[in-house]
């Protein structure tokens, strides 16, 4: 079986992509130091390393104790805000965290990565849908460390002999339509998150930050992708490397935006109750819409995504919320409290 070291595997996108690579019939090793991530995330069977990708030696070491062949990254600092307030940090974990995998890939000879970068390093676009050739200018540090990333992994590729592809995410949501994982952070930031916390009572409202954009009702579009369809499009870059496939920067989104209130009303439908919503001022730094052209994940590694659909996201996504809330709070399980 093809060895692949997973960087960030007890994450929420990352433990998605190990559970693709086991249905795949790949031997995924999970190296993560659980600043974010849980332990039991990792499923039974899994190795975990817990420490630093910026620690070369011990990656070297666990890339030759499994027998790697592959490196999927997904081990990162993610959250906007926080990047704009400790920018040192998120440079140094995404950069020099690449940086230290990218030493450890050339001592141990592995020469296929597979690394998570995002629709943050497009900035505020000039045209929609985006396009990967577009004139990249971040709006954040956490943006410009995976910009600076992407770059040091084409300058390890040029003289190195590494091939790479670098997915640019959209917004990911859902959970595993099968129940074994989702994402586990608490105190939600993200739209799809935040909206479920309220359907489940855990908050009173949602706040629409601006509802006076340039856009069909005047709230941010996003282009939604589902983290199970995420997690195959990893497994579809990780076949072409090793088919020796070449170098590939490709936008990972569906290429449909949907607004701030279509999805709270999607959350609406799959919760069975109102979402109550009030307006505010736009959040600094928000682009109005930010929507993928994405047809090079399907041509060139015929990527088929099978949870193509808002409603299917947010199902899901409350599905997995909804088993951490109140079981009477359950949606679709108004008599869970007496079975309990
Ligand atoms: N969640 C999104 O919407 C989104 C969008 C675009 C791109 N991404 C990218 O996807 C990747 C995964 O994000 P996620 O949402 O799963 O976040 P997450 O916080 O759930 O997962 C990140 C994982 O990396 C681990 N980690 C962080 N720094 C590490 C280090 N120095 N050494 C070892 N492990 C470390 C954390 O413990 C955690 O398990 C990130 O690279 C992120 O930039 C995420
Ligand atoms: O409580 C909320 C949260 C969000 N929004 C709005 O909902 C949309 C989506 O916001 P999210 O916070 O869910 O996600 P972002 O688009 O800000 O960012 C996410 O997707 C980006 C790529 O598109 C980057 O990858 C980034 O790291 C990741 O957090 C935006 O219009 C935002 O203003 C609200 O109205 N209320």
């Amino acid at each position: 079986m093809t060895a692949v070291l997973v960087t960030g595997g007890a994450g929420y996108i990352g433990g998605q992509a190990v559970l693709a690579l086991l249905d795949a019939g790949y031997a995924p090793v999970v190296l993560d130091d659980l600043s974010t991530g849980l332990r039991d995330a990792v499923p039974p069977g899994v190795p975990l390393v817990v420490g630093d990708v910026a620690d070369a030696g011990l990656v070297a070491r666990t890339l030759r104790a499994h027998r790697a062949e592959a490196v999927m990254h997904f081990a990162a600092s993610l959250v906007v805000p926080e990047s704009v307030a400790h920018p040192l940090a998120y440079w140094r974990n995404n950069l020099a965290g690449t940086l230290g995998l990218l030493e450890s890939c050339v001592a141990a000879g592995v020469r296929r990565l597979v690394f998570s970068s995002t629709a943050a390093v497009y900035g505020i676009p000039e045209v929609l849908p985006v396009r990967e050739d577009v004139p990249c200018r971040p709006i954040n540090p956490y943006g410009a460390s995976k910009l600076a990333a992407e770059r040091l992994i084409g300058d390890a590729s040029a003289a190195h002999g590494l091939s790479f592809v670098a997915l640019r995410y959209f917004n990911v949501a859902g959970a595993d339509p099968a129940g074994r994982t989702g994402r586990r952070r608490p105190a939600a930031t993200h739209l799809i998150a935040t909206a479920c916390d309220a359907a489940l009572g855990r908050r009173d409202s949602v706040t629409v930050y601006g509802d006076d954009y340039d856009t069909p009702d005047g709230t941010g579009v996003r282009d939604y992708v589902h983290v199970a369809d995420l997690a195959t499009a990893h497994v579809a870059a990780l076949r072409h490397l090793l088919e020796g496939g070449g170098n590939l920067t490709l936008n990972c989104g569906y290429g449909r935006g949907h607004s701030v209130l279509a999805v709270l009303r999607a959350v609406e439908r799959a919760a069975g109750r109102s979402v109550p919503h009030r307006i505010a001022p736009r959040r600094p730094g928000d682009p109005p819409a930010l929507v993928a052209v994405a047809d090079g994940v399907r041509q060139i590694l015929g990527w088929r995504p099978v949870h193509d659909s808002l409603d299917r996201i947010v199902g899901d996504a409350l599905a997995w919320e909804g088993r951490r809330a109140a079981p009477s709070l359950l949606p679709g399980r108004p008599n869970a409290r007496a079975h309990a």
